[in-house]
């Protein structure tokens, strides 16, 4: 099993009967539902769940996990999501498969926010990963210059030589801020530019960071 396996079927392994689920995006969130996916099929565990992405609604759907809408729920017990970077304040770098803005709409109505990586993504300080940031395309080169005041040099996100079209009809520029000792401030200066939708900061989210290691071992982190 690799790391990022490792990791997805220990916080798996959290959920219980009843629970409602937020499930994640990405390579590692992948191996989670695979998993929450056998437990239904296999164990007949019983769950409602709703997916931070369309890739992850269709792989749930996929293994017949049941699915429910926002109208069907307030809160969620737990939430299992992958991230591109994760410090020792468990503050997160998401979104660099493009699925931030869901993520952290689920990640505010979630009571257990449950991160999984493996061990590179674990560092001292966050901004080695480009900050992924979710900006309407209107006036987009605006919206860049403003960025870039704040020292991140943005790069718009490309696919098939377009910009990258977000789940929600967004784009994404990829910022390089070297270093992001201050995730908190950063966010909120990022926030209050207009034509920004959301920065891929998940700053005080986390209670349980589980970390897979490549010997094998996993880590677990709470807050
Ligand atoms: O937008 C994507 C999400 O934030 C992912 O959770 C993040 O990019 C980590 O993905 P992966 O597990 O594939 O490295």
């Amino acid at each position: 099993m690799n790391a990022k396996q490792l990791a997805a079927e220990a916080a798996v392994a959290l959920i219980k009967d009843g629970m409602k689920v937020g499930l994640g995006t990405g390579s590692t969130a992948y191996f989670a539902i695979q998993k929450i996916g056998q437990r239904v099929q296999e164990e007949g565990l019983k769950v409602t769940c709703i997916a931070t992405s369309i890739q992850s609604e269709e792989l749930a759907q996929s293994l017949k996990i049941p699915m429910v809408g926002f109208e069907q729920l307030e809160r969620l017990d737990i939430t299992i999501d992958g991230a591109d970077e994760a410090d020792h304040h468990l503050q997160l770098i998401k979104g660099g498969g493009g699925a931030l803005l869901r993520e952290k709409i689920i990640a505010y109505i979630t009571d257990h926010y449950v991160t999984i990586v493996d061990e590179s993504k674990y560092v001292e300080t966050l901004g080695k990963f480009y900050l992924p940031v979710e900006i309407v395309p209107f006036g987009w080169q605006r919206t860049f210059d403003h960025i870039k005041t704040l020292g991140g040099a943005p790069h718009l996100r490309q696919r098939d030589n377009a910009p990258y079209i977000t789940d929600n009809g967004n784009y994404i520029l990829d910022c390089d801020f070297k270093t992001i000792p201050d995730p908190e401030s950063l966010q909120t200066k990022l926030n209050l530019i207009p034509g920004v939708v959301e920065c891929g900061l998940f700053v005080n989210k986390t209670q349980t960071l589980i970390i897979g290691y490549n010997d094998g071992s996993i880590k677990t982190h709470k807050k």
